[in-house]
């Protein structure tokens, strides 16, 4: 299910902790490394079919959060949920897209997509197969057989974006996609993810530092504490929002911006916390 909706703003299984069927629910989670409290407390939902943006100051657990959904990092206490069930070890259903491009530099294009599947146990051919599908979409064609040196740092994540889209798990978790890249070839790929998630009706979880970029792909966007604790709050972006042409100049655009600054603001400047 879609995630709700009233009026054009989103309402979702979040706040309520998620219901069965609600797509991803995280569960008071909390993680510490040593003596130093990192997440405490989190819970949210991501409904099937929704995009929900993550932001938070640096350091405020957001690339550990989502190490705790892949499965590379175990929270100390919480629980992820998928569809009304716990997140089981070794059956995730979560493809993810790190910070920065992976890419393997001695692999073909071709080839540095179908990695995911080759690690699920695919065979090489198969994956080229399914990898050789999405190149055109991708705005990949003719790359396959290309070494990511090759590439432009836009075309390199397209190729991690594709890694991700092609494992066709239920979710995908995207950690900072578009960081990297120059403000151009930013604006083309948030325009072009877009474009190609509106045919798809992927769910995702976004994180970004961008507030603007934010709110230019997520249906909500939550904000994480720096101080550990549970969410300093959300910020519905409503679907009648243009998010191609005209998001720039739409006077609702600023006021959420200015939302989520004063939810940033407020969160970082709160007490407690700490060691
Ligand atoms: N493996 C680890 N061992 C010890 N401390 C860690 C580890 N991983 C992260 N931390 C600490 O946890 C805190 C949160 O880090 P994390 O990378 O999750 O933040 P972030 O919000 O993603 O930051 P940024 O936006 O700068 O990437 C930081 O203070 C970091 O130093």
């Amino acid at each position: 299910m879609a995630a709700r909706r009233a009026g054009g703003r989103a309402v979702s299984a979040a706040g309520a902790g998620g219901a069965a069927g609600a797509g991803l629910e995280v569960r008071g989670v909390g993680k510490r490394f040593g003596s130093r409290r990192v997440l405490e407390q989190v819970s949210f939902g991501v409904g099937q079919g929704e995009v929900v943006a993550l932001v938070g100051a640096s350091g405020s657990g957001k690339s550990t959060l989502l190490s705790i959904l892949t499965g590379a990092l175990q929270p100390d206490v919480g629980e992820i949920r998928f569809d009304g069930s716990p997140v089981l070890p070794g059956r995730r259903p979560f493809a993810y897209m790190p910070q920065r491009d992976v890419l393997l530099p001695w692999r073909r294009i071709v080839d540095n997509a179908g990695i995911g599947l080759e690690v699920a146990g695919i065979p090489r051919g198969e994956a080229r197969e399914r990898v050789g599908r999405l190149l055109e979409p991708f705005g990949l064609a003719g790359t396959e057989r290309m070494f990511p040196r090759q590439l432009s740092g836009g075309m390199r994540q397209r190729v991690s974006f594709l890694r991700a889209v092609v494992q066709e798990r239920a979710m995908l978790l995207l950690d900072e996609p578009f960081g990297a890249l120059d403000a151009i070839t930013r604006d083309e790929l948030q325009r072009w993810l877009l474009d190609i998630r509106r045919a798809n009706g992927w769910t995702i979880l976004l994180i970004t530092h961008d507030i603007r970029e934010a709110v230019r792909l997520a249906d909500r966007v939550l904000v994480l504490p720096r101080t550990p604790g549970p969410l300093a709050g959300e910020v519905l972006v409503s679907r009648e929002i243009p998010r191609l042409d005209g998001f720039l100049t739409d006077p609702r655009v600023p006021v959420l911006e200015e939302r989520l600054h004063g939810l940033l603001v407020a969160a970082s400047t709160r007490g407690g916390g700490g060691p």
